[in-house]
């Protein structure tokens, strides 16, 4: 059974989406101002990391657990909304199927509460 990580292209598609995705988070204003004097490259870095472990690839993550990642930043359910659809245009663009862009939906669903510390 392939894992959603091979049907993305793998660690390539993997690094590519999420530099575009953070090309789209810093140009989108609902949330720009949360990444504000953030080393993007290390943000970047641990991005790939944690999306290729939860994606099903291998699992090099050593960043912090969701809630403790975010619960600084006080975040709004509108907030995560922004992020999750900044990341599914970005998959659409680079020719993800509909239905593993669901999927990637459905694990962010998973760390939702975790991300927004409810
Ligand atoms: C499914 C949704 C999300 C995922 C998978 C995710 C993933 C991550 C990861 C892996 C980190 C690195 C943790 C570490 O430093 O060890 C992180 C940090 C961060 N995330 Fe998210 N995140 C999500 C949603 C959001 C949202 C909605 C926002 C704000 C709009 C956000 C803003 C940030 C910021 C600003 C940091 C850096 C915090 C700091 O270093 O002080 N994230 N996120």
């Amino acid at each position: 059974m392939t894992t959603l990580y091979e049907r993305l292209g793998g660690e390539a598609a993997v690094d590519k989406a999420v530099d575009i995705f953070y090309d789209k988070v810093l140009a989108d204003d609902r949330i720009s101002g949360f990444f504000e004097n953030l080393d993007m490259v290390a943000q970047a870095n641990k991005q790939k990391k944690f999306l290729t472990m939860v994606f099903g690839g291998p699992n090099d993550y050593t960043g912090k657990d969701m809630r403790n990642a975010h619960a600084h930043l006080a975040l709004e359910e509108e907030h995560y909304n922004a992020v999750v659809e900044n990341l599914a245009n970005t998959l659409a663009e680079l020719g993800a199927t509909p239905e593993d862009i669901g999927e990637v939906a459905k694990i962010a669903d998973s760390v939702k509460d975790d991300i927004l510390n409810r």
